[in-house]
């Protein structure tokens, strides 16, 4: 066999393996800055200036070869050739962080020792050369016994010295040196930390700057309100901005609708594609800009070093239901989508706090749930201004995300003193360096959002609505019987009995015809709902928009109770699928699915009944 050589990318957590991978291979690979990124390995093609082609390994950041988390294990494997899978490397490329250099040069004397041959990239010295840290890379790579080079991963300085470098050591067929016994613990600490202060040529004291931002963003009374004042914005952001750009799309749609009416005959196909597709998979793309601009928040929060400082903040909360701090990324992540945020907790050492994390993650507010919310809001919330700036419909906005926190903020709570018993570990997370947020990594992190939004709403969501509309459509009652098509219809029928289900909870028809295929994804909510009413359109014309339907067949009592069960209800395939994938079997999903859709039925009801009760 002559397979292309291996070379791994290793190190401590955020030293920028990934920026580098990406800088190499050209691949895409989600950098952030904060520790716990990458938790699988990836690899990509890399050609060395002799023409060879290289595979390149991006591993998870780990802190030592010992692993006490399943995502530093996998490292640990690929560099010892230890997993059944692996093939061990043939070299690796030690990324360490220059501003950083006593805490990760403990790691890489310890890669060093295992005697694979080895490039250190001495990475991020734009930020040490900010801060007034000049290093010595000659002294450095004396003191290690290997060479050292000099890079600045996101500009993409010093690669060609890398690539340069590795053609040398691979080609040279550098001989496997024998594993070098090394010290341990205090040892070792000291001995990284001689080798650090002998290649330092000058310091200036110490970072002023982020020592300030950083009394302020960690601060306990001023700390937290900041917090909470930038998630405030961020959301009546997403409600503001999107105003222009969504009517936009939604007006595009219309016409399309329209024009598809009148360019087909009345019949089969012109309902397809007017009604169900068009209706429905429009009624979810509306909802592009208010993903993107909420990516956009979450994305700068997390590129500029503020999240991890959030975590910190959040930690204390977290470790009174019996949390570490740890878990406040993988629950961050979740708001994207729980199926990543379930991926990252990974990075959780203990086996209790991780599954508590994972069952609570479906909790957080991912985009899914977006336009749902909105689409509820929208049309049933007015648009009073509460306070200057604060609006109604942000508000409520606000108060689902909160009712979502604090779900999961009691489910925890509870689990931690039942099924998922033990101790808790601490916050356990160095402080990334505060950043200007990359344009380039932002724009390629939108348009992977983007990206996998339109492909849900071209694929799931659209063959979802569309069984959806057959169902609806057929069959067709009697001409002149004066039913609704939708009443005689089988997903009508189906749609009544789920409705003796939740009539106790206040949802009317309509909404029990959308919980079934919402199941796929939380978004086919919306265009079930926008299939229903378009197929069921009594207006003349039929191009009423689908929230002037909404606010004429709905009560608020039955929309409040709607928006409080997609706080809860666990509908997503997705989900369920990587929680018995990351916990290897059917128990805990089920479990999962168990306790939200009660948790779901019973808030549902509680809204419901008081919104009736208060005389909404
Ligand atoms: N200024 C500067 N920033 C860098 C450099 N390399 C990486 N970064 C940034 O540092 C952060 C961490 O980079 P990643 O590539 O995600 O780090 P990683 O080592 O893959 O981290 P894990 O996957 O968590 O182990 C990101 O915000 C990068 O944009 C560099 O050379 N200079
Ligand atoms: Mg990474």
């Amino acid at each position: 066999m002559n397979a292309a050589p291996l070379v791994a990318l290793v190190g401590n957590p955020n030293a920028g393996k990934s920026a580098l991978f990406n800088a190499l291979t050209g691949a895409r690979q989600k950098v952030g800055n904060y520790p716990g990124v990458t938790v699988e390995r990836k690899s990509g093609r890399l050609v060395l200036d002799d023409g060879r082609p290289v595979e390149l390994v991006d591993l998870p950041g780990a802190y030592s070869l010992e692993p006490s988390s399943p995502d530093e294990r996998v490292t640990r494997d690929v560099v010892t050739g230890k997993g059944s899978l692996e093939r061990r490397p043939d070299a690796l490329v030690v990324v360490i962080d220059a501003a950083n250099l006593d805490n990760h040069l403990r790691f890489a004397l310890q890669l060093i020792a295992l005697g694979l041959p080895v490039v250190v990239a001495l990475n991020m010295v734009d930020l040490a050369e900010r801060d007034g840290l000049v290093l010595d890379p000659a002294a450095l790579s004396r003191d290690l016994g290997v060479p050292v080079i000099p890079t600045v991963a996101v500009r993409k300085r010093g690669l060609d010295d890398l690539k340069a470098q590795l053609t040398d050591t691979i080609g040279g067929g550098a001989p496997h040196a024998e594993p070098r016994t090394l010290e341990t613990g205090g040892a070792l600490q000291r001995r990284a930390r001689q080798i650090a202060a002998s290649a330092v040529v000058s310091e200036a004291p110490a970072r002023r700057w982020a020592n300030m931002a950083d009394s302020i963003a960690l601060h306990p009374v001023i700390g937290p309100m900041l917090l909470v004042a930038v998630l405030f914005v961020m959301f009546q952001a997403v409600f503001s901005w999107a105003a222009v750009p969504q009517d936009l799309i939604d007006s595009g749609f219309a016409w399309l609708e329209a024009a598809v009416k009148a360019a087909l005959p009345d019949g089969f196909l012109q309902s397809m594609l007017a009604d169900g597709l068009i209706a429905g998979v429009g009624a979810v793309i509306v909802f592009l800009p208010q993903i993107l601009i909420l990516f956009l928040f979450i994305l700068v929060l997390e590129a500029s070093g503020y999240m991890v400082r959030a975590a910190f903040l959040m930690d204390r909360l977290m470790a009174t239901v019996g949390l570490s701090g740890r878990a406040f990324i993988p629950l961050l992540s979740s708001f994207a989508c729980a199926v990543p945020g379930i991926m990252a907790t990974r990075t959780i050492e203990d086996e209790k706090d991780r599954l508590t994390t994972i069952l609570i993650a479906p909790l957080m507010t991912c985009s899914a749930r977006w336009p749902v919310y909105t689409l509820i809001i929208g049309a049933m919330i007015p648009n009073r201004e509460v306070m200057p700036f604060v609006r109604l419909q942000g508000l409520v906005m606000f108060g689902l995300l909160v009712m979502g926190i604090a779900g999961a903020y009691f489910a925890a709570l509870v689990l931690r003193r039942t099924v998922t018993k033990g101790a808790s570990s601490g916050f356990m997370m160095e402080m990334p360096k505060y950043q200007m947020p990359q344009l380039k990594d932002l724009a390629i992190g939108l348009w992977t959002r983007a990206v996998i939004f339109l492909k849900r709403a071209g694929t799931i969501i659209a063959a979802t609505t569309l069984v959806l509309w057959l169902l609806l459509s057929f069959p067709k009652p009697p001409a002149n019987s004066g039913i609704s098509p939708v009443d005689y219809s089988v997903a009508g029928r189906i749609g009544d009995g789920i409705e003796v289900l939740v009539r106790p909870i206040g949802f009317n028809r309509d909404i029990a015809l959308a919980l079934l295929p919402a199941m796929a994804a939380r978004e086919v909510a919306v265009s079930a709902i926008g299939t229903v009413y378009a197929i069921d359109d009594t207006s003349a014309g039929g191009e009423d928009k689908i929230t002037e339907k909404l606010r004429g067949r709905w009560t608020l009592p039955t929309a409040l109770a709607f928006l409080m069960w997609f706080v809860f209800a666990p509908q997503c395939i997705s989900t369920i699928a990587v929680t018995r994938r990351e916990t290897n079997g059917w128990k805990w999903p089920a479990f999962m699915v168990g306790y939200l859709f009660a948790a779901a039925y019973i808030m549902a009801g509680i809204t419901y009944w008081l919104a009736v009760a208060a005389g909404l």
